[in-house]
């Protein structure tokens, strides 16, 4: 989508509109940060097209009136299959930032994975009756490191998110072109105070504060470091997921980054029936990367994920409209995905997940019930 659409009239009836009033509001640069891919971006379109070519097989007879889309995600329970994605910056669209986003979750039932690169401090993103999941960055820093999980315990986190697909970021041309940099009053306070980066671009403060050498011994010193449930954040080959199951993780987010680190990677909606093949459920495995609605939500259900992270269109709520908009944003989803699981014949979360699907590349054939 290009900057400067004008704001359509009626009240957002999809997280695609948000996306628009969001745009129509920020900075061109801003919304560029957050809409943008790496590279040509094609990993960023094959995502929304890989979800089209997903083709959902309704149960009928089945007597659903309305559908209960409630569940537990890593053990805590959540409203929907749905968590808030860690994302970086949050201040750059909206001046309440993380803590609105996290109030937002709370009220919502939906946890919140609060990111290594906060703008804010991590104990103002502990909120009483919210869970709170927190992402962690493998930093050049490596007492930070272990002060970030141990920080993350103190504050009650219920996982330990360790993004495994930025050894560096991948190269954003939107913000190279933009000259994009992030601003002061969105800065990493969670990093040491010689690491937060004041005008730098993001690419170049992220390659000077990420370690790129993350290998699979480090993370058998992370499994050993924490108890908390440990979830490996961007996997998409089969014999990876294996191996993190191996090691010890209690979860997995197959994701491409929301198409922001290798261009031509495949979608992850893509890669999903493979990982699930491969490793059964032996651990919870969660989707991120193009999931814009509820129908997106039950496709990755039904292909064998336990549950989905959503990313820009919660930054698109918060933009709108603060704390108000991102629960929009969660309500929506939520009621869309109740829509779906109904007409699909779905009662709940468990049938959602043995629904059959018909596509291209993403073929599950239905299990019983
Ligand atoms: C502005 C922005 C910042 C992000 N920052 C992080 C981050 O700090 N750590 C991380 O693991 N992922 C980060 N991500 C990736 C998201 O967690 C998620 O994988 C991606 O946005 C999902 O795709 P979607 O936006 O299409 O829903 C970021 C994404 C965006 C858009
Ligand atoms: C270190 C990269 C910045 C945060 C991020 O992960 C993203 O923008 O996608």
């Amino acid at each position: 989508m290009t900057a400067g659409t004008a704001v359509p009239a009626t009240d957002p009836l999809t997280l695609d509109d948000v996306e628009d009033r969001a745009r129509a509001l920020l900075a061109p640069e801003v919304y560029d940060f957050v809409a943008g891919g790496s590279g040509g971006e094609a990993t960023l379109r094959a995502n929304r097209a890989a979800f089209d070519r997903c083709h959902l097989v309704p149960r009928v007879l089945s007597g659903v009136d309305t559908a209960d889309t409630t569940t537990t995600l890593l053990g805590v329970p959540a409203s929907m299959p749905v968590a808030v994605a860690p994302m970086a910056f949050h201040a750059v669209v909206h001046p309440d930032g993380e803590p609105a986003v996290s109030r937002a979750a709370a009220a919502a039932g939906l946890p919140f994975t609060a990111a290594t690169l906060a703008g804010c401090p991590l104990d103002e993103l502990s909120v009483p009756g919210g869970a709170l999941f927190f992402q962690l960055y493998w930093l050049r820093d490596r007492d930070r490191t272990a002060w970030l999980i141990d920080e993350a315990e103190r504050l009650g986190a219920r996982a330990l998110m360790l993004t495994v697909d930025v050894p560096f970021m991948g190269r954003r041309l939107r913000d190279l072109r933009n000259g994009f940099a992030v601003p002061a009053h969105a800065a990493p306070v969670n990093l040491s105070d010689t690491q937060r980066g004041g005008g730098q671009s993001v690419g170049a403060h992220a390659a000077s504060v990420i370690d790129p050498t993350l290998s699979w011994s480090d993370l058998e010193w992370v499994r050993r470091r924490t108890r908390l449930p440990l979830v490996l954040k961007g996997v998409l080959d089969p014999a990876d997921a294996r191996r993190a199951v191996d090691l010890g993780a209690d979860g997995l987010v197959v994701s491409n980054h929301g198409g922001r680190q290798l261009d031509g990677a495949v979608p992850s909606i893509l890669a999903l029936p493979a990982i699930r093949d491969a490793i059964g459920d032996a651990c919870e495995i969660l989707l991120d990367s193009g999931v814009r609605s509820g129908t997106d939500v039950l496709r990755a259900l039904a292909l064998g994920a336990h549950g989905v992270l959503l990313g820009r269109p919660v930054l698109w709520g918060l933009a709108v409209d603060g704390e108000t908009g991102v629960t929009a944003v969660l309500d929506l989803l939520r009621a869309e995905l109740a829509t779906s699981m109904a007409l699909a014949g779905a009662p709940h979360v468990a049938a959602a997940r043995r629904l059959g699907v018909r596509g291209a590349s993403a073929t599950r054939v239905r299990e019983e019930r």
